[in-house]
């Protein structure tokens, strides 16, 4: 049995939901179909989960969203139109969307989580209709029925443990079942979404749930490729790579595959095929436990975010200084913030946060008390701040890695401001200043691939 999940990009439109059933038909054993809700058809064009951000700010505020739901209507019919669905099936899908401002919530974050999750739900409704129609024997499956449950955080939700006990009931289903991505429930019942890019992570919990064989990913690429299509053209593909790769390149912006799908995708051994809806026969990228070494592509990945900024703060004899460590990280947990890397001098320290988690206000907040707790001789953010990775397990094997990427990046006349290995050894990371990011991938990709 396979999980099989199709990205946004695969449901755009009726004409990429004809390649769907294609696949889905292709293989007896695709008994799991995860969708996500209809995305881009086009570039510029906007993602129904976008359109449905709007459409909750306009109701939150209170303004008009004749338009934002009509839009939005207009994408599922297309979709259903172009399958020939009945009226009559599709009416409660724009009923459902016009009447979304007027049920209850128990406060704005869950009425937008209401709101993005139905992208999904709506579109899997549809997607079982077109299946149904076509002569599968398919049904939609409410994520509530799966078994799945979610933690209480309406934007960010984990799914808790005890969920996979239920998820196993539906193992070696006969039918096919339509499941939505990116949402489930909390213990209340209220609707909670994963983060964005989401469905990827509902795709791997089902996978574990009912001990899938294989997760296949259906995307808009052929592979995951060594770096972002957009920065080097026609890139090498990755055919395999271990769960820590991957782990490590989607933290540092290979939007691919989301990283939270990957816990999962560990806990139940399930090895993710990454494949492309608009070729389906290429092989893709395989995401596995293991794999052979390679010591001649030490490399796997190049990737860099420059979702990140740093505190710096100097102090003279910091390396003395009893508890100051504690002093900082208190101060950080009063405020439930949680730091990505620390790298240190002696006499200084940079604590690497992901910007999303901070304010203007809670910076200034967080410089106050951290000077009033240590008393720092400098203290100050900063901003201008990408983290550049270097991932390969087969790079702890070799000597002089380190060497030929630092030479790559001064050749290019680019500024290191901090270097760290990780204990594993599977990847090097650089921080470096924003305007320098893409071509520091391209320079690092130019030294180990060509
Ligand atoms: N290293 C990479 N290899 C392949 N695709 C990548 C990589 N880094 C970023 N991407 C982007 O990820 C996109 C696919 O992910 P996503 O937009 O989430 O698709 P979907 O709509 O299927 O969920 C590709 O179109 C590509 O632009
Ligand atoms: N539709 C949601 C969840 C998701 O996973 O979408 P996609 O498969 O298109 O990345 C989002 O846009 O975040």
């Amino acid at each position: 049995m396979k999980v099989i999940k199709f990205g946004g990009s695969s449901l755009a439109s009726s004409h990429q939901l004809e390649k769907v059933l294609a696949i889905v038909r292709a293989d007896a054993r695709r008994k799991y179909v995860v969708v996500s809700a209809p995305g881009k058809r086009f570039s510029g064009d906007t993602k129904v989960t976008d359109l449905l951000i709007q459409y909750a700010r306009q109701t939150i505020h209170r303004q008009d969203t004749t338009t934002t739901a009509q839009t939005i209507i207009e994408r599922y019919a297309e979709i259903g139109h172009g399958f020939n669905v009945a009226d009559e099936q599709l009416e409660p899908i724009f009923k459902t969307i016009r009447d979304l401002p007027k049920q209850a919530y128990a406060d704005n974050t869950y009425l937008m989580a209401a709101f993005k999750a139905h992208g999904e739900r709506l579109n899997a409704q549809l997607v079982a209709a077109v299946f149904q129609q076509s002569g599968l024997n398919a049904r939609y499956l409410d994520p509530r029925d799966a078994g799945m449950v979610v933690t209480d955080v309406p934007d960010d939700a984990q799914i808790i443990a005890s969920s996979y006990p239920q998820i196993e009931r539906w193992a070696n289903s006969d039918q096919i079942l339509v499941i939505p991505g990116f949402f489930a429930y909390n213990r209340n019942g209220q609707i909670c979404t994963f983060s964005r890019g989401g469905s990827d992570i509902t795709g791997a919990i089902i996978a574990r749930g009912v001990h899938a064989e294989r997760y296949e990913n259906f995307t808009d690429v052929d592979a995951i490729y060594a770096v972002n299509p957009s920065l080097v053209p026609q890139p090498a593909a990755i055919p395999e790579m271990t769960f820590r790769e991957m782990r490590e390149l989607s933290y540092a912006g290979f939007s691919v595959f989301h990283d939270e799908a990957l816990i999962p995708a560990i806990q139940g051994d399930i090895t993710v095929n990454v494949k492309n809806t608009n070729h389906p026969e290429a092989p893709g990228t395989l995401i596995k436990s293991s794999r052979e070494p390679n010591l001649n592509a030490p490399v796997t990945g190049i990737a860099s975010s420059s979702s990140f900024c740093a505190l710096y703060l100097r102090k003279y004899l910091l390396n003395k200084e009893v508890g100051l460590g504690r002093k900082i990280l208190t101060i950080l947990e009063t405020h439930h913030i949680s730091y990505e890397h620390m790298p240190s001098g002696i006499d200084d320290l940079t604590i690497i946060f992901d910007e999303h988690q901070l304010t203007p206000e809670l910076e200034q907040t967080l410089v106050q008390e951290i000077s009033a707790a240590i008393h720092p001789d400098e203290i100050h953010f900063n901003h201008d701040y990408s983290i550049l990775m270097l991932v390969g397990e087969n790079m702890r094997n070799r000597v002089g890695i380190m060497s030929r990427a630092a030479g790559a990046l001064a050749a290019q006349n680019i500024k290191l401001i901090m270097v760290n290995q990780g204990a594993s050894e599977i990847s090097i990371m650089f921080g470096i200043h924003d305007q320098d990011a893409d071509r520091a991938v391209v320079a690092l990709y130019n030294e180990f691939f060509k």
